[in-house]
């Protein structure tokens, strides 16, 4: 084991070690060397380890390029322009598999480009639909059952910023005219839907769902959209998965769903019946900006129960449930819509598949029957897993400093003075951990003469917008709560210090992972009190371990409980793989 607190001794080791022999990791100031794992294909899924020329496992190695994934030279031209020459460890493991057709899984760290990993196969799919002459909407819907190349994406995000992120993110990959690719929109709670039709819309679930059966609904516009959806994306999954938006994307999945049942069904009367079934696509385009007068709010179930007989054949009977409802009707005498819905039922395992689901998180709990990873491998149980070489696990080029607040010291010394080590042209983040904790520790800097900015839910979405601008521009301090945690990608943020230390591991890697981003150093500063204790020891003995911090996910008390019980995390974590193994 080396001991050393600078990135520039990282580098020597690293170039004595040799990358691709070691892994180096930074632990709090001690490195150690541990033999670099290579890149395993298992029947879990993907694990994206190995590692190019730096420490931090970012980039892929040196053999590995955008074309020799799969990509077009379009999209790759595009995305050398967009300043990305070479694809991350995360990008070669995963974009294979996402240009294929079936649903993916991407779960690794943050700042590990998983943005770009789904943007770009994305990207080329809709443009390829574009540029093989399918340039009008209409042209599109002449072949439903077509593979994943024609239709609409989609990504979902659980926030209007980072759907604002995504959009910059896809229309900085332009063709060699300077243009977008793909035409990208969003809708979100300012924003309708757009009065052209884009190749991919960037969403909240809320807002989508709004506009699909809000006030001003159009049904023919909503069968048009949810018919030409080919690939749905679910951007900070796990919070797609859980908390307040499980419900709106359960509603959102049903109907995409439902949608792949229909067209399932479709094909196999097709292939089995004489007669001529008349698939009623309505014409996308006008459909799409035409508003077709106003209609009461729908819902998602009566959506199911009216999808279901759009299918007609040429004397206007419902090919797929009429007939079956009238057979067993009269046997079993229970209602036609009983009848349908027990149709669906028995359906909902085997279709065949017509859209893609990718997911992709930097935090991916599985433990527990609720867990979002749980709940992703019951509801998708074929899907590829891609796992990042440091998921849940310490960052190696984050170097981490721990100031225990007590009798002896206080908050805004220990804070003034961590703010006063940041360089001039520096970029800080400050945490709190709430909307009052931001405005007092902005209060109080502004009286120690130290300019900040803040960012917090309570601000307009105009103040909001300032203060990221004005800190990627400028630099300088920005205090914030969590709202800036997720996703953010703001360059070249160098410090990121918890004045209040987060309330719980997911959001604790969220934070410090605005640092440390696509293979650069970053440094954190944790302030804690004797009230943080459990999980701040949880988290360095996690670090000293190199073991993934997965295992305090779980709620404070049991995470209390468990430390009680073992001692420590490590030994925890060490009881419970040997239960498991048991
Ligand atoms: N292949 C690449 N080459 C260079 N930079 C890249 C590459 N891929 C992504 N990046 C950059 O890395 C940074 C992080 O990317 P991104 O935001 O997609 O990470 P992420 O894994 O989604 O992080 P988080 O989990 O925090 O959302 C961005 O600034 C992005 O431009």
């Amino acid at each position: 084991a080396f001991s050393c607190s600078s990135h520039r001794c990282l580098y020597r080791l690293q170039s004595a070690c040799g990358s691709n022999i070691w892994t180096v990791e930074t632990i709090g100031f001690n490195l150690r060397c541990v033999p670099g794992a290579r890149r395993r294909f298992s029947a879990s899924g993907i694990r994206a380890e190995g590692g190019g020329e730096d420490a931090g496992g970012f980039w892929a190695e040196k053999g590995i390029t955008w074309r020799s994934l799969g990509l077009d030279g379009e999209v790759v031209g595009a995305l050398m322009r967009a300043g990305l020459p070479h694809p991350s460890l995360v990008q070669a493991a995963a974009i294979p598999s996402i240009l294929g057709t079936g649903d993916v899984v991407v779960a690794a760290e943050t700042g590990s480009g998983k943005t770009h990993t789904y943007l770009a196969p994305l990207v080329q799919k809709m443009w390829k639909a574009g540029a093989s002459g399918i340039e009008d909407a209409e042209d599109k819907e002449k072949s439903p059952f077509e593979g994943l190349g024609f239709g609409l994406g989609l990504v979902l995000c659980p926030n209007a910023l980072l759907c604002h992120q995504v959009v910059d993110m896809a229309n900085a990959l332009r063709g060699e005219d300077g243009q977008p690719l793909v035409r990208v929109d969003m809708i979100s709670g300012g924003q309708g839907w757009p009065t052209y039709l884009p190749d991919v819309v960037v969403a909240t679930p809320a807002a989508l769902l709004n506009n699909l059966f809000g006030f001003d609904a159009n049904r023919r516009r909503r069968i048009a959209f949810v018919k030409a959806v080919r690939m749905v994306v679910f951007d900070e999954a796990d919070m797609l998965l859980g908390g307040g938006f499980v419900r709106d994307v359960g509603r959102l999945i049903d109907l995409f769903r439902l949608e792949e049942k229909r067209i399932s069904k479709l094909r196999e009367l097709e292939a089995s019946v004489e007669t001529k079934i008349e698939f009623k696509e309505p014409e996308f385009r006008r459909v799409w900006s035409e508003a077709e007068g106003q209609e009461e709010a729908g819902d998602v179930a009566e959506e199911v129960e009216r999808e279901a007989q759009e299918i007609v054949d040429e004397s206007g009977n419902s090919l797929l449930f009429e007939q079956r409802a009238q057979e067993s009707t009269a046997s079993s005498g229970q209602s036609a819509s009983m009848q349908r819905r027990s149709e669906w039922l028995r359906n909902r395992k085997e279709y065949k598949r017509s859209k893609q689901y990718i997911f992709v998180a930097a935090t991916l709990p599985q433990a527990g029957k609720s867990s979002p990873g749980a709940v992703l491998k019951q509801k998708f149980p074929a899907m590829t897993w891609v796992h990042g070489n440091f998921l849940h696990r310490h960052n190696p080029m984050l170097e981490h400093r721990w100031v225990h607040v007590n009798k002896d010291n206080n908050l805004l010394s220990v804070l003034t003075d961590a703010l006063r080590e940041s360089r001039s042209n520096a970029r800080t983040l400050v945490f709190a951990n709430s909307v009052e904790g931001v405005d007092a520790i902005a209060r109080v800097l502004d009286q120690c003469g130290l300019k900040c900015m803040r960012y917090h839910r309570d601000l307009s979405v105009e103040d909001k917008a300032a203060a990221l601008s004005s800190f990627e521009e400028e630099g300088g301090t920005l205090i914030c709560t969590d709202a800036a945690a997720r996703g953010l990608d703001i360059p070249n943020i160098t410090h990121v210090i918890q004045a209040e230390f987060a309330t719980s591991a997911v959001d604790f890697i969220h934070r410090i992972g605005r640092t440390a981003r696509a293979g650069q150093p970053g440094f954190v500063t944790s302030i804690y009190t004797d009230a943080n204790l459990t999980l701040v020891n949880a988290m360095r003995d996690a670090m000293t371990a190199a073991i993934p911090v997965e295992g305090a996910f779980s709620r404070k008390r049991s995470l209390r409980r468990k430390v009680k019980k073992y001692g420590s995390y490590e030994d925890a974590q060490k009881a419970k793989s040997a239960l498991t193994k048991q």
